[in-house]
């Protein structure tokens, strides 16, 4: 991937926040009354919550968000502009409602490392996160790992060990760390720990390639 300018271990020796935190503007207060939504229409009450007046009135929200979309091309050459931060991906991004969202550091060992508590959109089984989901949270933080050590790849493998649930509603660390670097691949591992138990640990192969930013 085409990262730009992103920050390193070896341009930030002391480490640094490396994903866009949500900020106290209209977007991303915008996105998190979206994700509030998600959850909220969850949990309520399926027989005496207004459900026919909050489908008409998220429909029209979503209608005046669609009379202000540019094409689709623009927004996205757009959305690739920063320096090496999104704001837009499905895991760290604050102007992605299904983001939850995660907010990585690059921390001076060279790990990237995060913490976020996961509720019910993102459930599996029972009270436990669902499968995908960290593998999800956990291919994308080895993605910023790599860029952080400052060789990047597009995930070729990546394998999960599941050790035991992941509990919702509990504080979960999420953790990153590229390995090693042989040619063009890329060996990179992290995991997800609660009460510092690990639940999910993951190894993954990335091949260094670049995919051109939207111009
Ligand atoms: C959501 C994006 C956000 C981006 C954020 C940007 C900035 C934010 C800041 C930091 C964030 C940093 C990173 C972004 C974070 C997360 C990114 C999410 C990661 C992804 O979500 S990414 C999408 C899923 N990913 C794909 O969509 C890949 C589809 N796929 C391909 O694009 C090709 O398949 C590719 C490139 C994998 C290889 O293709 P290729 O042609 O370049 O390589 P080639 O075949 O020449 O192989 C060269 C050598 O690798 C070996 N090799 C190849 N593939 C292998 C495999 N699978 N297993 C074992 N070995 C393999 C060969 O055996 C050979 O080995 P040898 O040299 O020894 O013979």
């Amino acid at each position: 991937m085409d990262l730009g300018n992103h920050p390193t271990v070896e341009s930030h020796s002391d480490g640094t926040v490396l994903t866009s935190a949500p900020q106290d503007t209209p977007v991303d207060r915008a996105t998190a009354a979206a994700r509030r939504v998600l959850e909220a229409l969850l949990l309520t009450d399926r027989a005496n919550a207004n459900l026919e007046r909050v489908a008409e009135e998220l429909n029209g929200i979503a209608e005046h968000l669609e009379q202000h979309a540019p094409e689709v091309r623009e927004r996205m050459v757009d959305m690739w502009s920063g320096e090496g931060v999104t704001r837009h991906d499905p895991v760290t991004g604050p102007e992605n409602a299904i983001a939850p969202p995660l907010v990585l550091a690059g921390m001076a060992d060279g790990s990237v490392r995060g913490e976020v508590t996961l509720t019910i959109p993102y459930q599996g089984p029972p009270g436990c996160v669902h499968g995908g989901v960290s593998a999800l949270l956990l291919d994308h933080t080895l993605g910023v790992a790599n860029a952080w050590a400052g060789k990047d790849g597009m995930t070729a493998q990546l394998n999960v060990r599941y050790h035991r649930p992941t509990p919702l509603f509990r504080p979960l660390t999420v953790q990153g760390r590229q390995e090693s670097v042989d040619g063009r691949k890329i060996h990179t591992i992290g995991s997800i720990t609660a009460d510092g138990e690990v639940c999910v640990s993951v190894e993954g192969l990335f091949i260094d390639k670049k995919v051109p930013r939207p111009r």
